[in-house]
């Protein structure tokens, strides 16, 4: 089977003035179709501009990707814009960055629809909260925005969801509202899901969860299990809870065991 994302050693460096800021290093990940995975991390970890890579929003500096076996690294901008109108729905961090301001909700899902589906359009804005809403979206809240967001996001019935902290400015009832609204239409039409989070009930809807540390694939986990990822020339990033047996700077020697290795400290 095809995999809906595949990111080969895929870095991102930005440049800024006379800086550089080297955002990823090396991310190797694999989504397959119909998975459903909360990217996690530290603040600045890169999360942001991996999916942005995904969304072919931004290009990446070195490294390959594929979206659905399409290495759209190489592809020119307008197919590129293509193929994210046809297959890719986006929830960006800023939800009004998402909506047209002076449309209503109704229209806003109009607008993003390929094919009109006013059964659609009616069925989201009853799942978000917005039916009956006639006020243009650059009017509503902020909560609001970003359920609508989603909605926009989904009216096409997109192959994958691309969404970056879809329930940060949500209370506890409409974010429940819209991690269901995610989760059911992956159920129903094998949407493949990549949600960058810091909202625990969206990781534990999504099941497969991803920690980007420092530019890097640093854990995955399914099912509650989260496993240290063992990178490039071996590379592995201790977990939060352990810097303080191994701090930084720290000498380990590294022994064989039956089943992998152990760290064990060395005092200078
Ligand atoms: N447009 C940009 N220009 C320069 N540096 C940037 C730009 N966007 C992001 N960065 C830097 O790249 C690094 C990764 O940023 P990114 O937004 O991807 O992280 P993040 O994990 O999504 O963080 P957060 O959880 O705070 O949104 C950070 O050091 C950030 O300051």
């Amino acid at each position: 089977m095809t995999a809906a994302v595949r990111c080969q050693g895929i870095v991102q460096i930005y440049k800024a003035r006379e800086l550089e800021v080297v955002a990823l290093r090396d991310v190797d990940l694999v989504v397959e179709e119909g998975e459903t995975v909360a990217l996690l991390g530290p603040s600045g970890a890169g999360k942001s501009t991996l999916l942005w890579l995904m969304a072919g929003l931004l290009r990446p500096s070195a490294g390959r990707l594929w979206l659905h076996g399409t290495e759209v690294s190489r592809l020119p901008q307008a197919t590129l814009d293509r193929l994210r109108a046809a297959e890719i729905g986006v929830v960006l961090q800023n939800p009004a960055r998402n909506l047209i301001p002076y449309a209503t909700p109704a229209q806003n899902l109009a607008f993003a629809q390929r094919r009109p589906d006013r059964r659609r359009i009616g069925e989201l804005l009853e799942r978000v909260g917005l039916a009956g809403v006639r006020r243009p979206a650059g009017g509503l809240s902020g909560g609001e925005q970003q359920r609508l967001a989603v909605a926009v996001a989904l009216a096409n019935r997109p192959r994958l969801l691309l969404a970056d902290e879809p329930t940060s400015q949500l209370d506890l009832a409409s974010g429940r509202a819209v991690i269901e609204l995610i989760r059911q239409t992956a159920a129903e039409y094998g949407t493949t899901v990549v949600a960058v989070t810091h909202d625990e009930a969206v990781s534990r809807a999504l099941g497969r969860t991803v920690t980007i540390r420092d530019g890097r694939v640093g854990a995955e986990g399914r099912r509650g299990e989260d496993l240290v990822v063992v990178g490039r020339e071996g590379a592995l990033q201790l977990p939060p809870e352990y810097h303080h047996l191994l701090p930084p700077g720290s000498r380990v020697r590294v022994e064989a065991i039956e089943d992998g290795v152990a760290l064990r400290r060395v005092e200078p």
